[in-house]
């Protein structure tokens, strides 16, 4: 499980571990777990040209720690001192140790552009607001060279808390981050800013609280996934039942009927019209499925989870049957047209039952009333007021699917792949999830573990090229191979 924190939750770790240690102590172990990443970026490091950009804070006193190590191994090291003021032993070990300064105008500029490697020590979690001059500018100029950076703690720019971008950021090949992951670095826009991801152990574990945000590894999600046992029937498996797709949009009843199967459900329960009832058993035909003349569950048969919604209108016929779903004593899935549903008429959440919904920006923002874009801009905390007002489990598809349940940290997903963002997938993962719903996960674990599915599945079905969602939900067999197979 990776697991990451606030600004706030690593200073106050900080804080009682530093009380017990001598001065310095963990900027000496930051610097020196900064230096070596950095050397082992070089390659070679003897005559190599490395430049720091180093701000007014202790952030800035890592990098020029850093840099007196890499310049004592002969390295070539300039610092572009860009605050007002500079960590005064950090420059004074820079110094000592034979580093050179610059100043933050035209010197500094050219420093960035020779150099072979750049350091990014303007802020850390100390940083408020959006970066503001000079940083800005040199933030702007590492982006803009030809060398690779490494940002210390996170890329300048980055929000450390919630991943939120205001103005001009870091892009780092790599972040070397002190102590523990900050939340900002596992979420998008800041995530994708950050690079790789290397942490330093400073010694804060035992000082750590319960993590803000954490994402599951591969490992973690081939623990939860459930696997047949000997005695397993279809119905012990877990049957889901789909209510999706209409006369206008069959295709979407397809696919979530398709997730479902591949990702084990031991059966699938398919009730809809006409033209979706042909192409379900067409491409099929192991679905049981019912030719519905009206909108009733009357006669479809027992299942352990529903999934409701993509593809399926927003007329009387899709308001009955998202509301008769919503009626069972078992989980629910509410994706697509049913999340439109339930934005027009909230009453239709109160169950007992649990809910999974999987909305994108845009449908999360018809059922919240926020602005897309700011959504897009800060998914953690939109995500979890989603969740805490509604009173069910969010899953907030995107760049970074998040999963947010009331009182739990939110599992955030980077298995996905950009070529996912096409018409369909969305199908695809609500059917994998009801699957894992239908075998007895709960929604935290069944979301989170369905958004890693589907983002692998999506990175085997595209291996860098367009993917398309049949392909998708044909890749997650694959995806849950190449998991257990590694834990195995
Ligand atoms: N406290 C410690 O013992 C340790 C701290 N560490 C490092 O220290 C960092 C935190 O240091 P600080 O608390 O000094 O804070 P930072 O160095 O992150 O930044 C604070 C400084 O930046 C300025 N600043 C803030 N927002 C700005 C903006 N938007 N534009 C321009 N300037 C801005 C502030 O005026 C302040 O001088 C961590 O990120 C980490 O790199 C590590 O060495 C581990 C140990
Ligand atoms: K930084």
């Amino acid at each position: 499980m990776r697991t990451a924190y606030t600004a706030d939750q690593i200073r106050a770790a900080e804080h009682e571990l530093m009380a017990r240690l001598p001065e310095g102590t963990l900027m000496q172990r930051a610097a020196s777990g900064l230096a070596a990443a950095c050397a082992a970026m070089l390659g070679k490091v003897y005559g190599s040209r490395v430049t720091l950009l180093v701000g007014s804070g202790d952030n800035g006193g890592d990098a020029l720690y850093a840099g007196a190590l890499l310049a004592r191994r002969g390295a070539r090291v300039e610092a572009v001192l860009a605050g007002g003021r500079t960590h005064e032993a950090g420059l004074e070990a820079f110094l000592l140790a034979g580093g050179r300064t610059a100043g933050d105008g035209a010197a500094g500029a050219e420093a960035v552009e020779r150099a072979d490697l750049i350091v990014d020590g303007l802020v850390g979690i100390g940083a408020s607001g959006p970066l503001r001059e000079p940083y800005w500018g040199l933030a702007r100029a590492a982006n803009a060279a030809a060398a690779p950076t490494v940002a210390v703690d996170v890329p300048s720019g980055v929000d450390a808390s919630s991943g939120r971008v205001e103005g001009a950021a870091v892009e780092a090949a790599l972040t070397v981050t002190m102590g523990a992951r900050k939340t900002g670095l596992l979420v998008d826009p800041g995530a994708a800013l950050a690079g790789e991801v290397e942490l330093v152990d400073i010694g804060l574990g035992p000082y750590l609280p319960d993590p803000d945000v954490v994402g599951l590894t591969g490992a973690d999600v081939a623990a939860l996934l459930p696997r047949p046992a000997a005695e397993s029937d279809k119905y012990r498996r877990g049957v889901v039942g789909v209510v999706a797709g209409s006369d206008q949009y069959t295709g979407a009843a397809v696919l979530a009927v398709g997730g479902a199967l591949l990702a084990g459900a031991g059966m699938v329960r398919y009730a809809g019209p006409g033209e979706p009832v042909a192409q379900v058993r067409a491409h099929w035909p192991e679905a049981v499925v019912t030719e519905l003349e009206r909108p009733s569950l009357d006669g479809v048969g027992r299942v352990q989870a529903w999934v409701v919604g993509p593809g399926l209108g927003t007329g009387d016929w899709a308001r009955e049957m998202l509301a008769q779903v919503l009626a069972s004593d078992v989980p629910v899935l509410v994706d697509a047209d049913g999340l439109t549903l339930v934005a027009r008429e909230r009453d239709l959440l109160g169950r007992e039952a649990p809910v999974l919904v999987t909305p994108h920006a845009g449908e999360l923002s018809r059922l919240t009333g926020a602005g897309r874009e700011e959504i897009e801009a800060d998914r953690l905390r939109h995500a979890r007021d989603a969740a805490a007002d509604l009173g069910v489990t969010v899953l907030l598809k995107g760049s970074t699917t998040v999963v947010a349940e009331p009182d739990r940290p939110v599992r955030v997903n980077g298995t996905g792949t950009a070529w996912l963002a096409t018409g369909g997938t969305g199908d695809v993962l609500s059917g994998v999830a009801g699957a894992l719903l239908a075998q007895g996960l709960g929604c935290y674990d069944a979301g989170s573990c369905a958004a890693y599915l589907h983002g692998l599945a999506g990175r085997i079905a595209s291996s860098g090229a367009p993917l398309h969602a049949a392909g998708v939900a044909a890749a997650v067999p694959a995806a849950i191979r190449e998991l257990t197979s590694r834990s195995s």
